[in-house]
């Protein structure tokens, strides 16, 4: 049994206190999201305890395999579940990096008590529950068709997001090699999918720009609030967002003191995107879509041109939003007239939003805003497992933003 040193701990939503903890003091910080305690309890989530300061871990864990563990989203998954109490890492996978520990590898995470990793070939998942995979895309397919069927998977891939494998091939060069697979596989925007998530064996867990242009607009379309017609998204991305792979293009002389355009008129997240916001309108809606990469490590902030519906106002947009998301933990439409910053996200799994006017009369801008490394990969993923194993959707997730 594992245990870890806590001088506090929260519990998120749907935990519930066994005895009421004695020597301890209660923080009630939050009714509905959270209880605080300092000290030691005996706590009934199953079988959490903490006792001398001492967490406990249940004695069944959910054993997580984490393929592509070297990269960026696989570091944050590990940095996440450090504050999971019911995922352990039992299995990581590496490529060039095969072989070494997290700790040589990515030093800010020596504290946490994890495998060596492993080259794929050499993985063993008999004693594996559930898998992260956070490999490049076309490598994904060929890796996850041989997993054991047993097994939950959420994808951070685009090998399985794109229903279409025909359109597959045209936006990734490549035929889909594993289309069984693409039929059972489930799109993971967990706010507008969470019911079917509940259910899924395979979670294709969305792209980070996607995610931030889907969540103020798939609500907004299913209310027709707006027109379908001449949707105009300007995006800016972080470099983590291109993983750790060097790249000429991702050096810091060619990144830094300076912004530009990539993917223009023909990004691979621009069918992604139409999908998801034709499903909302239930008719085939395209959109103009340009990415800029940013001078900054994390972050993604998509602003979105929209024509309103006759008659529909600034305020009908903002209600809607504030209706579709009031109960969300992690979508947040920010209070009128405040502008969404990527600093207010850093490091979270929040998404913030808000509506603007335009000065052309019958057009509004949205702005929304999330951390790429986390709700745009990372943390919308376990999220997801959270969702698909039954556990409390916030659990792990609950860090606040980094600021400043
Ligand atoms: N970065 C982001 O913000 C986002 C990323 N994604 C997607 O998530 C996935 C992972 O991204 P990210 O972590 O940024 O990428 P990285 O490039 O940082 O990491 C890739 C990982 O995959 C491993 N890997 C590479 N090639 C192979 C191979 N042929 N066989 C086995 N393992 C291999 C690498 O191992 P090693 O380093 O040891 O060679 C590394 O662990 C990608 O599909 C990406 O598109 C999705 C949303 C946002
Ligand atoms: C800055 C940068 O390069 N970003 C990546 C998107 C990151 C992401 O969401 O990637 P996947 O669709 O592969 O999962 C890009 O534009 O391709």
């Amino acid at each position: 049994m594992s245990t870890a040193t806590f001088n506090s701990i929260c519990l998120t939503r749907g935990f519930s206190w066994k005895d009421e903890p004695k020597n301890s003091k209660l923080i009630k910080r939050n009714e509905r999201a959270k209880l605080c305690i300092r000290g030691s309890a005996t706590l009934s989530t199953k079988s959490l305890q903490i006792e001398d300061g001492k967490l406990q871990k249940p004695e069944k864990q959910v054993r997580i395999g984490l393929l592509g563990a070297s990269g960026y989203t696989g570091a944050e998954i590990v940095r996440l579940l450090a504050n999971h109490p019911y995922f352990d890492i039992t299995l990581m996978t590496a490529d060039r990096k095969a072989g070494q520990s997290m700790g040589s590898v990515f030093p800010h995470l020596i504290t946490q008590d994890l495998p060596i990793m492993v080259s794929i070939k050499d993985a063993d998942f008999s004693n594996v529950d559930a898998v992260f995979c956070c490999l490049p895309h076309g490598t994904t397919q060929e890796i996850i068709k041989d997993l054991p069927k047993s097994l939950k998977i959420v994808d951070l891939s685009a090998d399985f997001r794109l229903r279409d494998i025909s359109e597959y091939q045209e936006w990734y060069g490549q035929p889909h090699i594993a289309p069984e697979l693409q039929k059972e596989a489930v799109y993971g925007l967990t706010e507008i999918s969470r019911e079917v998530i509940k259910t899924a064996r395979l979670v294709a867990n969305p792209g980070c720009y996607p995610t931030s242009i889907q969540l103020p607009l798939v609500p907004l379309i299913k209310a027709n609030l707006i027109e379908y017609r001449n949707i105009i998204i300007d995006a800016k991305s972080g470099v983590s967002g291109a993983g750790r792979g060097a790249k000429e293009a991702n050096l810091y002389s060619e990144i830094a003191e300076g912004i530009y355009s990539y993917g223009v008129t023909r990004h691979r997240h621009a069918p992604e995107i139409e999908q998801g916001l034709s499903d909302a309108a239930h008719s085939k809606i395209t959109v103009s879509f340009t990415p800029h990469l940013m001078p900054m490590i994390r972050g993604m902030q998509s602003t979105i041109y929209v024509e309103m519906a006759p008659g529909v106002t600034i305020e009908d947009l903002y209600e809607q939003l504030k209706i579709s998301y009031k109960d969300e933990e992690f979508v947040k439409l920010l209070e009128k007239g405040i502008v969404p910053r990527t600093h207010n996200v850093r490091g979270s799994n929040y998404c913030l939003m808000n509506v603007f006017p335009d000065r052309i009369p019958g057009r509004a801008i949205i702005i929304s805003v999330i951390d790429n490394l986390v709700k745009g990969a990372s943390g919308q993923a376990l999220q997801n497992l959270n969702i698909m194993l039954g556990f409390p959707e916030n659990t792990g997730l609950l860090s606040q933003p980094l600021f400043p």
